[in-house]
């Protein structure tokens, strides 16, 4: 029988579905505008990540990604750094904040974060991985969870000793994304380990890498023992993503978005900005074309015109009243939302796996 909700420590997780934190994306907004889309049918929301690293004692001031709503729980704090002694006392402060858990992050691949040992350069040390778990774990009363990469490179794949170590220092839950450090973002996830991960695991699964359609999703939840699907660059291609999985894990047949909905996601999303006021009206121009140059990916035939049109708009009104006419054209010229044909979520024609491209 499909999966459609899980458990970790005391959390309810219904359904099965996590937005996947991505720094300078998944902010309020953002957020709000994939829960809005799915009817509120989401079932993990997590923070962008939170540098715990610097050389003065951490506080909440400097860290304007934390806010969140109450409509928004559960809801995680997602904390990187390769001190165990500053991720311990920022979660503590954390905590303060009363998220329902935190989250470890043992993924990230940027130079400047993994290169100096935090995010996925703890694969490398996984001593220290284990001491910050531990240090985590005992400075907080709520659950704690780990996101990791299957490992550093293609020849140093520990993904499963990283399960014993979070099984050891008390993690509720491991998100897996299935690729290497290396691999950054390139190729495909690792899709079998990520289920050999979730068979051997004692805590919930939830597996990560390149969901991008309802099918995917499915099939994902019934091949492999992970006990939820992590979604993040699906969600930016297709902000409806949650709410296709949830009507299809209720039984209900699916909804074709038109490319008129699409088009007037803008004002909306644009609304949300301007509401909690996290951007300026250029930043959220910024945010508008970062989700409308992923957005037009999954018109068919292609809307290169409109999307030209709309990356080079000098306002939000200009960008709006370019898609209000692509929305018209699109009507008369049978224009299509398909973005679950997009496989490759880097939008380049690859099918195999490469490593050592992105990240030397
Ligand atoms: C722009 C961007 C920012 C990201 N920021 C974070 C982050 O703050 N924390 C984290 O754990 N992962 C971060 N990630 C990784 C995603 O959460 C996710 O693991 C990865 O994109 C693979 O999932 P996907 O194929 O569904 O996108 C980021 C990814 C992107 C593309």
């Amino acid at each position: 029988m499909l999966k459609t909700e899980f458990q970790f420590a005391n959390i309810r997780v219904s359904p099965c579905t996590v937005l996947s934190p991505m720094a300078g994306v998944t902010d309020a907004p953002f957020r709000r505008l994939c829960r809005v889309l799915a009817g509120n049918r989401m079932g993990l929301l997590v923070s962008e990540f939170v540098s715990t690293d610097g050389t003065s004692p951490f506080v909440l001031k400097n860290h304007k990604q934390l806010k969140f709503y109450p409509e928004e729980r559960p809801f995680g704090i997602q904390i990187f750094g390769r001190s165990p002694e500053r991720m311990a006392y920022a979660a503590q402060v954390l905590e303060t904040l009363k998220p329902d858990y935190i989250e470890v992050n043992a993924g990230c691949p940027v130079p400047k974060v993994a290169g100096k040992g935090g995010g996925a350069g703890l694969l490398k040390d996984l001593p220290r991985l284990q001491k910050i778990l531990a240090e985590v774990k005992k400075s907080i009363a709520i659950p704690m969870t780990l996101k990791c990469r299957i490992g550093w490179d293609e020849n140093s794949i520990n993904v499963m000793e990283t399960l014993k170590i979070a099984e050891g220092e008390g993690a509720d839950m491991l998100t897996v994304h299935g690729r290497t450090r290396v691999q950054g973002y390139n190729g495909f996830a690792n899709w079998d380990l990520i289920g050999q991960v979730a068979a051997a695991a004692k805590i919930p699964v939830v597996g990560n890498g390149d969901v991008s359609s309802v099918q995917f999703a499915l099939d994902c939840l019934e091949k492999y023992a992970i006990c939820g699907v992590s979604i993040g660059r699906g969600a930016m291609h297709n902000p409806w993503l949650f709410g296709e999985i949830a009507d299809a894990l209720e039984g209900k047949l699916p909804r074709k978005i038109s490319a008129k909905e699409v088009c007037e996601i803008f004002k909306i999303y644009y609304g949300f900005m301007m509401d909690e006021n996290t951007s300026t009206p250029f930043g959220a121009l910024g945010r508008l074309k970062q989700l409308a140059a992923r957005l037009c990916k999954g018109f068919e035939p292609d809307s290169s015109e409109f999307r030209q049109r709309v990356l080079t708009s000098q306002s939000p009104e200009e960008l709006f009243e370019n898609a209000g006419r692509f929305s018209e054209f699109a009507q008369s010229n049978g224009i299509t939302f398909t973005p679950e044909r997009l496989v490759n979520l880097n939008g380049r024609k690859e099918d195999t796996v490469s490593f050592e491209r992105q990240f030397k």
